[in-house]
This record gives structure tokens, sequence and C-alpha cells, in this order.
């Protein structure tokens, strides 16, 4: 039984599947304290949060179970994702459920901006009929410049355009045909804040990002300027707007996000030409509902060992290349697991090579799943999404290798582990009909099936060698299945691959070892 805690106000709507999942226990605890919260997590399979829950390295640290975070919404910047990815814990978002929720929102607030609207309200309603004070300004003919073009930055400029606005817009990313083909002007960022009548901000909350709209950016803007962040609090200077209106550069302001949320009596409401909303972007049914149903389906894909998608902390795998893999994904992680069996010493460098039709693919994600194999022989809690990470973390240097040229086979996958001591070289390659089989070792051509209960024995060529390692084998009751024999030279170096029917007792080794033809012995467990 999957257990998911769920920590922020999700649509029941949204998670509906996970409450009707037989496999799954859905705990639903919000406004938890922080120490409430690192007592819930102990035992949650699963975290699915929105903006509110903090999700600390601490938290982190005491979901033992955790295996995936889910976040109802867009914006990560609430959750340790280097922890996460540390633990081998995939973080999920839904990026587009909430992106048109929040280009209105934040259309809502510049015509109310350009509109004096909650003020001319706050003055109605408290018996005013003031129509001097709250002249405002028509959005048609005026420049909107977005800084960052994604999904929302997006949609918002094709409202901005119905309403005959010129549109710049900034993005590192975007590119001169897609500013055509959506109608707005690419700009660099300084051109958007010298010639924008209206600026707006649509980027995630990065150190790049962190006091983009600063002080020196504010004294370049137009005088009159009005800005808007719907995006995250942090991406304006708060300190530095509020010293633009002061100073009268900056005629308004409406801020849906702040750098401390909530932001409580923020100095900047003392400024009539301040409008704000308590992050309301994606507070719409339609935008809780879409965001809980992706992501609560996302974590129940997770949860079951299924294909799943917007993984914050893992690359995106498109679905025909997840296909091209899948086969060769457990003969992946079964060759990691043998070649570092098989190698001595302390692990240094995994060199992973692949050919033939393997070769013209994106074969990153199967490098992830060999070194899953590679250091869980040394390692627990690894998996896919944290093995680049913890080999990193532990000096081992990992290379990825394509070779065009085949060797008979259609494709091979070849690991090379080089340890402090030695090195191997394990190949393998999908047989058809055949499935998984391990083609060379070292040098040595072999075939052999990379399952089960294995012995590893290098050897000198020696007549009677053969017999006395099956003798010892029967005196310790271990029976031989398959049995491969390889050598360079007649009476030189040689290798012996047993595939026997149990576990190899310590005892076997031992006796193994005592023949003298024999240089080394390796039980490998597949
Ligand atoms: N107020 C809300 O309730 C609410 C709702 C949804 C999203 N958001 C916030 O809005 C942000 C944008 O959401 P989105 O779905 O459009 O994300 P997105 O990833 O689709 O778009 C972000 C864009 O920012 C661009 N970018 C990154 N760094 C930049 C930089 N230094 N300068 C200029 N552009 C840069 C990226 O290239 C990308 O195109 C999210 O990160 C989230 O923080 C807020
Ligand atoms: O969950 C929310 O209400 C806000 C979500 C929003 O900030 C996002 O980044 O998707």
């Amino acid at each position: 039984m999957h257990r998911v805690l769920i920590t922020d106000p999700l649509s029941n709507h949204g998670i509906e599947q996970l409450l009707q999942a037989e496999d799954v226990e859905v705990i639903q605890k919000t406004d938890l304290t922080p120490e409430q919260l690192l007592e819930e997590v102990k035992e949650a399979d699963a975290l699915l949060v929105r903006s509110q829950t903090q999700v600390t390295a601490e938290v982190i640290a005491a979901g033992k179970r955790l295996q995936a975070i889910g976040r109802a919404g867009v914006g990560v910047d609430n959750i340790d994702i280097p922890a996460a990815t540390s633990r081998g814990i995939v973080v999920v978002n839904a990026p587009d459920g909430n992106t048109v929720s929040t280009a209105e929102h934040t259309f809502a607030m510049l015509i109310s901006l350009a509109r004096n609207i909650p003020q001319g309200y706050r003055s109605t309603v408290q018996g005013e009929w003031n129509r001097k004070q709250f002249v405002g300004v028509e959005l048609n003919k005026k420049t909107l410049g977005i800084v960052g073009l994604g999904r929302i930055g997006t949609e918002l400029s094709k409202r901005a355009r119905a309403f005959h606005m010129k549109v710049l817009a900034f993005d590192p990313y975007l590119t001169q045909e897609r500013a055509q083909k959506i109608g707005v002007t690419q700009a660099t960022l300084d051109e958007v804040i010298a010639q924008s009548d209206f600026i707006t901000v649509h980027t995630p909350l990065t150190k790049e990002t962190r006091h983009l709209i600063n002080r020196d950016a504010f004294n370049r803007m137009k005088d009159g300027v009005r800005v808007i962040n719907c995006a995250r609090g942090g991406i304006i200077d708060e300190e530095a707007l509020a010293e633009a209106i002061r100073k009268g550069k900056v005629a308004g302001a409406a801020l849906d996000v702040f750098e401390t949320e909530p932001p409580g009596h923020h100095p900047l409401f003392d400024f009539p030409q301040v409008i704000a909303t308590p992050h309301l972007g994606a507070s719409t049914r339609e935008a809780q509902e879409n965001v809980a149903i992706d992501v609560a389906g996302e974590v129940l894909h997770i949860l079951r060992g299924e294909p799943f998608k917007n993984a914050v902390n893992l690359p995106s795998i498109p679905a025909e290349l997840q296909e091209k893999l899948r086969p060769y994904q457990t003969m992946a992680e079964k060759l990691g697991s043998f070649a570092s069996q098989a190698a001595e010493g302390a692990l240094q460098e995994v060199t992973v090579s692949f050919s033939g039709e393997l070769a013209e693919w994106d074969t990153a994600p199967l490098t992830r799943i060999i070194l899953k194999g590679v250091l869980s022989h040394y390692l627990s809690d690894v998996n896919y999404v944290n093995a680049p990470h913890l080999a990193k973390e532990r000096g081992v240097k990992v290379t990825e290798q394509k070779i065009s040229k085949r060797h008979g086979f259609t494709h091979l996958i070849r690991i090379h582990i080089a340890t402090d001591t030695g090195e191997i070289a394990i190949t393998g390659a999908l047989l058809n009909g055949l499935g998984p089989r391990i083609v060379r070792i070292d040098e040595y051509s072999v075939d052999v099936e990379p399952a089960g209960h294995q012995l590893l024995i290098q050897h000198h060529d020696r007549p009677g060698a053969i017999g006395r390692v099956g003798t010892i084998l029967g005196d310790h009751d271990v029976n031989i299945a398959a049995m491969q024999v390889g050598r360079r030279d007649i009476g030189g170096r040689a290798i012996m691959m047993l595939h026997v029917d149990k576990a190899v007792p310590e005892a076997l080794l031992e006796a193994l070892e005592q023949l003298d033809e024999i240089h080394r012995v390796t039980a490998i467990d597949l």
C-alpha cells in the first residue's frame, strides 16, 4: 500500500484517481507546522504540495520512504531539488495546468493597474465619488515588455495583442522565428526595460533572475512605467521598487507574489499606486483541477513503477525514445551490476560505449540505468535519479561514448570499469529471441546470460583445471547450470564463466582459490 501525504489544499476532483486507487492510502493534512510535517512525512511514499509547504532538506531527510514529491503547479522553488535528487526522489510538477489562469490573472492585474480599479473600488465603497483622482491610461498602442516568454508569457502576449498593445519580449531561449510566429518583437532585456510602458516578469526564480529588475533597471525605465509580478517574489527587487515609486519613476505596481509570503503589512502597501493579490495566479477551479489531476497521475505512475513525465530532476525522455530504449533497460542495469561485481578495487571510472543502432540514439537514459547498476554494488538507495549525483559526489568519472562501427552485432553496450587496482570491460548485446547476453569479458568472447548466480574464474589455461573446478563445486553441492571457457593463448591466461544453481558459499570460493592455476574467483549475483 502506497501512502500519499497531501499537505496543501488540492482539488478533490483532481486527486480522485488517488482516492479511488486500491493500492494507495491518501492522507490529507494541510497547515501543518514544520514539526508536524517532519512527523507526518516519515511514513509517506509520496508527498504532494502546492506552493505553501516548504519541502526542505530536513523534510526530505525525514521522509525515509519517499519515492516522489509532486508539485501541483509550475514553480518548484519551495522544494529542495538537490536534496531530493541526492536521495533518489523524483520531483514532478504540473507545468501546464495553471498557465491560462495565471496569464488571465496577470492581464487582470494589467488592466486594474492601468485603470486604478482597486483604488476606485476602495474609494467608492467608502462613500466617496472621486472621478478625478483615478484617471488611468489606455492599453491601446502602449508597449508591454514581457521578461520570460514561456507558457504564461506567451499566453499573456496573445491577450495583450488582442488589446492592440505592442509586445516586446526578452527570453534567452526565444528565437526570431518564434517571436514572429506569436506576433511579438524579440528584444534585449535593456530594450524591454527602456522602451516599455508596462513591464511584466514571467521567469522562474533562480539565482540569475533574483532581483533581475533592480535599482539600475528602474533608473533606465520610462517615466511613469507600470510593473507587474505574477511570477515569483524576488524577481523584482521590492526595495528598489519602493524607491522608484517614491522618486515618481514608477506610476504603479501590481504584485501577486512577494519575496516573503505571506508578506504581512508590506511597506509597499503604503503606496496608493500599489495593488496586490495573495498569490492568486493559479487560484481558479480549472487550474486547481488541472494541476491536481496532472500531478496526482504522475505520482501514481512513479509509485507503480510506470513511465511518467514532467520530472524536474530527470531529463525528459520523448515517448518515442522511451519505446526504443525500453528493451535495453533491464540489460543495461544487469550489465552495470555484473561489471561492478566483476571489478576489483575502489571504483574510479565508468566508461559506457554504445555501438550499432544504439549509437544513433540518445542513450543518456541507459547510461543512467547502467550507472545505477554499477553503483548499487557499492551503495544502498541508488536509483537512476541520484546515480549521476552520487557518482559525482564520490569522484567517479563517468563517460559515455558512441561507436558507429558494428562488431557483427546490431548493437552493443560496453562497460569499462577502472578501479584503483585494475580494470575490466563487459560487453553485452540483446540477442533476438534470446534476450540479453554478455558476449565479451575483457578480450574473451563468451555467451553468458546476465542472470542468477555466476562464478567468474580467472585462471591459467592448464589441462585438468576445469575438472578440478567442477570437482570442488560438486564437493560443495553446487550444481553447474552452464559453463563458458575463454582464453587468449593455449597455456596462457583464461577465464571460466559458470552459471550455478545457488549462491556460492564463501568456503567454496576459498577452496577454489587454493588451486594454484586459479588467479581470482568472483561470485556475481544478478
Ligand atoms: N502567481 C502564480 O500563482 C503562478 C502560477 C504559475 C506560475 N507562476 C510562476 O511563473 C513562472 C513562469 O511560469 P511558466 O509556466 O511560464 O514557466 P516556463 O518555464 O514556461 O517559462 C519561463 C520562461 O522564463 C525564461 N527565462 C528563464 N530565465 C530567464 C531570464 N534570466 N531572463 C528571461 N527569461 C528567462 C525561460 O526561458 C522560459 O521561457 C513560474 O516559474 C512560476 O514561478 C506563478
Ligand atoms: O499553487 C498555487 O496556488 C501557486 C502555484 C504557482 O505559483 C506555480 O508556480 O504554479
